[in-house]
């Protein structure tokens, strides 16, 4: 087992309330961002990152980082608007701060766009990005095979760079990260209080969720410094995402398929159907190919749950499932799982005072 981060030990406490261990399973953008929360909100707690993959190796890496919401069907929609709300006033914040360069946090105007005018030409999310209008007819132009497009602007983060500013937030507060994989979860048992879950795809063999599976993405990151708007089909199939570092082409959505290397005859693809949107592209260069599973559920799994073993408890709170949209929700869920992580620490501490009693 390899200590990759010894700074920031967390000192004994002054108070009479004892420090819970709270580790979390996940060293991607939905465990930092949730060891991150319950390291701000819950200072009583030493958190421990637990994981077998960081950044640069994580699904998130691949990811474009766009703020546009993905439905989860069986995840009711008021939670899904309130997770995107409050993921995007959190990084809206940093990106009106200092830090937004080291977050890799910025604002990208841009247009998603129909073959044919759609029944909901407001989606639930318009009232959070900022600027959501109707196309003007002029700006269809650009699009010939569209007749109807949505204009707004949101937010975007440059993957890795908002990965590694997580990981540094982390640290600053005390919290510690472990390499390694889990194989049963038990092995946490009698070393921490609280297991936090936020192992994606891994959930799949860590808790037996078979409702798990990925959805393969491949992209292609490509330099065009002159693309500065994006550009979504609606149905999600085809995007350009002009980032910090690079422009994200996509994309695939592949149920099922657990292949991570690429494919040429999709990048080819990609690369097709993204000049015929914008047909500057062709002029794109240092293209590199990428390819992440999604960890894809009809419903984020944040929920609580105690396993039993004999006459042991090992309690869990799980985040994970978030298939396309991590970054457009994750903070939300992380402050949902932090508030179990509260509730479980509070039932903790009855049941510790009963026992004494
Ligand atoms: C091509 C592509 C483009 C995308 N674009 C966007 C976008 O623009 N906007 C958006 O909102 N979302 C996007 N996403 C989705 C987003 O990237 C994911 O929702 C998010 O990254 C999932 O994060 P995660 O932390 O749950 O999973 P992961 O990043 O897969 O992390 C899982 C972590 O758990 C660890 N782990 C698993 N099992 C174990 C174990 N047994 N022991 C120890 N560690 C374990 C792994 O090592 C890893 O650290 C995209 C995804 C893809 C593939
Ligand atoms: O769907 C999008 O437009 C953003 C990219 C994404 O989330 C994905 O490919 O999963």
């Amino acid at each position: 087992m390899e200590q990759r981060h010894n700074k920031g030990l967390v000192s004994v406490p002054l108070g009479l309330m004892p420090m819970r261990r709270v580790a979390v399973i996940g060293g991607g953008l939905v465990g930092f961002s949730t060891a991150v929360c319950i390291s701000k909100s819950l200072p009583r707690c030493s958190v421990t990152v637990i994981a077998d993959k960081f950044t640069p190796n994580t699904t998130g890496d691949v990811a474009a980082g766009m703020l546009i919401p993905h439905r989860y069907p069986d995840t009711p929609i008021e939670q899904q608007k309130r997770w995107f709300q409050e993921t995007f006033s959190y990084l809206l914040t940093i990106c009106n701060s200092a830090e937004a360069a080291d977050a890799g946090i910025h604002l990208l105007s841009g247009w998603q766009i129909h073959q044919t005018a759609p029944e909901e030409k407001f989606p639930f999310w318009a009232d959070i990005v900022l600027g959501f209008r109707i196309m003007s007819m002029a700006e269809l132009e650009k699009f010939p095979e569209h007749q109807f497009g949505q204009a707004f602007t949101t937010l975007k983060c440059d993957s890795q760079r908002y990965l590694r500013w997580l990981e540094s937030r982390l640290r600053e507060n005390g919290g510690q990260i472990e390499d390694r994989k889990i194989t049963d979860v038990w092995e946490l048992h009698g070393h921490y209080d609280v297991i936090v879950n936020c192992s994606g795809l891994g959930a799949r063999a860590l808790v037996g969720d078979s409702k798990l599976h990925p959805v393969r993405g491949q992209v292609l990151k490509v330099q065009a410094p002159w693309v500065t708007h994006f550009i979504r089909v609606s149905d999600g199939s085809t995007y350009i995402y002009p980032g910090m570092s690079s422009v994200t082409l996509g994309g695939t959505r592949q149920k099922d398929d657990w292949r991570l290397s690429t494919d040429a005859t999709a990048s080819q693809n990609i690369l097709n159907r993204c000049c015929a949107l914008e047909p500057s592209l062709k002029k794109a260069y240092a293209i590199t190919e990428h390819v992440g599973l999604r960890p894809t559920r009809s419903a984020i799994r944040v929920e609580k749950e105690v396993l039993l073993r004999g006459s042991y408890q090992l309690p869990v709170i799980h985040n994970y499932g978030h298939g396309g949209g991590g970054f457009s929700v994750h903070w939300g869920t992380a402050r949902e799982a932090t508030h179990l992580v509260e509730e479980l620490i509070a039932s903790l501490r009855g049941s510790s005072a009963k026992a004494k009693l």
